[in-house]
């Protein structure tokens, strides 16, 4: 029986299209000026320090760095301070009102009914934990932080390895077959199904399907029990 759910955001809640062409854009067009502004300050200066490790290049200047982080927003690497980085650079865009969160209209209304009903929900993303917060509270739909228990993002591991999911059960009230895990990549769901747990993919922009897993086109197929 299912006790909690795990939801991925990009491809599965929210549209693929919002990320690409809305949010990574705003973080290539602001990333050098951000960079070369906040490079002292500790929380981004940690970041800048493991590019240059990831990188294997100790002695990278900013312009160096600035261009790594170009290239993997460029590639949609899912690199960790990359991603930190982002989080950071979007809180100006959602405060300024260029863009809310794109949730889809089924999504929401799948999170709220399964909340009121009183199961516990959980993000995982590889948007840092900042970013899916950010996401929620300048959502289409207000504030939707208020649905969620807690927030993982690739700090405890990358999204396609079983010990992520391992590592998110270890910190959860839940045996790992309790918890359904939902998200648009095959690799993910079966990183999540090694591990254990249950899985539901959404297929909804034409993602590479599996017969390891069901899937669904919207939530509306998950909320009338045809899956
Ligand atoms: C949390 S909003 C930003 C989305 C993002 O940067 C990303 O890489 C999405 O990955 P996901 O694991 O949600 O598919
Ligand atoms: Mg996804």
């Amino acid at each position: 029986m299912i006790k909690a759910i795990i939801t991925d955001i990009e491809g599965t809640i929210t549209r693929i299209s919002f990320v690409k062409d809305v949010l990574f854009p705003y973080a290539a067009k602001h990333l050098p000026e951000f960079v070369e502004k906040h490079q002292h300050t500790p929380e981004v200066a940690t970041q800048l320090n493991t590019v240059k490790q990831l990188i294997a290049n100790p002695m990278a200047s900013v312009p160096e760095i600035i261009d790594a982080l170009l290239n993997w927003i460029k590639n949609d690497e899912k690199v960790t301070p990359l991603k930190q980085l982002q989080g950071l650079i979007w809180q100006a865009g959602y405060e300024n009102g260029d863009f809310t969160g794109h949730i889809y209209p089924d999504a929401f209304e799948f999170l709220s009914t399964q909340h009121r009903e009183g199961t516990p929900l959980y993000v995982y993303s590889s948007g840092s934990v900042k970013a899916q917060q950010l996401l929620f509270e300048y959502s289409d739909y207000g504030d939707m932080r208020p649905l969620f228990q807690a927030y993982f993002d690739t700090k405890i591991g990358g999204k396609k390895e079983p010990k992520s999911y391992h590592s998110i059960i270890e910190q959860l009230p839940y045996s790992a077959a309790e918890v359904l895990f939902l998200s648009d990549i095959i690799e993910e769901l079966d990183a999540a199904k090694t591990a254990g747990l249950a899985t539901l993919q959404l297929w909804r922009d034409g993602q590479a399907q599996s017969p390891a897993h069901n899937a669904i086109t919207d939530f509306n197929q998950y909320m009338s029990r045809n899956v």
